[in-house]
């Protein structure tokens, strides 16, 4: 039986995927072969040794100690694009709610509560509209930061709105630069995206190369009176440049999924509490995702979508099979094999791949490998995680 722990609320469609016979799925399991979580934050976590893998259903990972899961052959995956869609609508809110005044507009119509003649209060609404007037998005240029799944969409989604786009991604994907119009142009740095645009969205991830990237420099070259989107990460933002850059008007709307005690009661800012994926279909498509990548990992070995592991995938041939994480170094595997071979375990098949400092295997072996074999393979110098599978029609 595998343990799944859970954190926050994962969507049923997701963890109903689980059989229930040969999976316990719940909060706080003791000795869980895998976690499946949101946002909730792993860094003051100890883990447990039992721990094999762990499943973010969400995009950001800066709620998990990569390195240490790494470290421990713990594979981390995330559901990339499963909540884009999401993100991508509340971005477009976001726009028009910084350019027409929605929310002040709606609260002063639900005071009038001391009305109770509609001609009269037809007359009010008319002679103080003129305070809830705004602007259009379409003409304006919106700037995107990070082209991934959910910048592609948004920039997309900003040509339809009958705007210009311009996006900075200096690592764009093959896979997004194909989801992306020709016609969002390319721009080669933040800073000259940053004084073109109207509108600037970041959908970047929030890492040791982004913590503070919209700094005092940023604001100062942004277009005087745009404004910033941020439905990516509250640090990629420096919290005293975004104040100073509102209190000299610089800045016109800051809109983030992110609030912080300082911008509370400005009106400038518009703030949600971090609903970017807060939709039904968002929070199942993450899970199912999320939770079929786990099942595979525990039952197969095979590895989609990790954060820390290469994609390494193989088909069930009716062995015994043998996976192992290794750091990255020359002869890990050939001490495996050794290992396998002066025990006469004939291998099926095989694959290993690597990714930067860690390398993963499956090995398919004709016979159940035995505790003497497992013991030596679990020593080679470099190993750092050993498992063996059951075969498997
Ligand atoms: N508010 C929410 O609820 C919510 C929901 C989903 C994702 N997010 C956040 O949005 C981020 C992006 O999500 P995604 O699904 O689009 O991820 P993604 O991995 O598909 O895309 C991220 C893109 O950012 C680019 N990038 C990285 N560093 C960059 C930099 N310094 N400058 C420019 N581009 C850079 C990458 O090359 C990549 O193309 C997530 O990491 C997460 O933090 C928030
Ligand atoms: O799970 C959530 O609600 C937020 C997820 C979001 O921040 C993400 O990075 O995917």
């Amino acid at each position: 039986m595998y343990k799944v722990r859970t954190y926050n609320k994962i969507s049923e469609k997701g963890l109903g995927l689980f059989d229930s016979e040969r999976y316990n799925i719940g909060e706080g399991l003791e000795s869980p072969d895998a976690f499946i979580l949101r946002s909730q934050k792993l860094h003051d976590e100890a883990f447990p040794d039992s721990l094999l893998a762990i499943a973010r259903a969400g995009a950001g990972v800066n709620n998990i100690p990569i390195p240490d899961c790494t470290e421990k052959g713990v594979v981390v995956f995330n559901t990339p694009g499963a909540n884009a869609n999401a993100v991508k609508e509340l971005v477009v809110a976001g726009m028009l709610l910084a350019s027409r005044d929605v929310y002040g507009g709606m609260n002063f119509v639900q005071s009038l509560t001391d009305m109770d003649d509609a001609g009269e209060m037809a007359k009010r609404l008319e002679a103080e509209k003129k305070r809830f007037a705004g602007g259009e998005i379409a003409g304006k240029t919106l700037g995107i930061v990070g082209l991934g799944a959910i910048g592609s969409m948004v920039a997309n989604m900003g040509l339809e709105l009958g705007m210009s786009v311009a996006g900075f991604d200096p690592a764009l994907s093959v896979e997004a630069a194909w989801r992306l119009s020709s016609r969002v142009q390319k721009v080669d740095n933040l800073h000259a995206l940053l004084k073109i645009c109207d509108f600037v969205s970041l959908h970047i991830p929030a890492n040791e190369h982004t913590r503070g990237l919209v700094d005092d420099e940023a604001f100062a070259a942004m277009k005087p009176g745009g404004c910033l989107i941020n439905f990516a990460r509250e640090e990629i933002v420096d919290p005293e440049a975004l104040v100073k850059a509102l209190d000299e008007g610089r800045l016109h709307r800051y809109v983030a999924d992110f609030p912080r005690p300082e911008l509370l009661g400005r009106p400038e800012a518009i703030l949600m509490p971090h609903i970017g994926a807060s939709t039904a279909e968002a929070e199942q498509n993450c899970a199912v995702m999320a939770t079929r990548q786990l099942m595979d990992y525990l039952e197969n070995g095979n590895i989609t979508n990790s954060v820390n592991f290469p994609q390494t995938r193989m088909g069930r041939n009716g062995g015994w099979r043998i996976t192992f994480a290794n750091r990255n170094v020359p002869k890990v595997l050939g001490s495996v094999l050794s290992v396998l071979a002066d025990r006469d375990i004939n291998v099926i098949d095989m694959v290993n791949k690597s990714r930067g400092e860690i390398a993963y295997n499956i090995i398919d072996v004709e016979s159940e490998p035995g505790p003497g074999a497992l013991e030596a393979i679990a020593a080679a110098e470099g190993v750092i995680r050993l498992r063996v599978l059951p075969p498997k029609a």
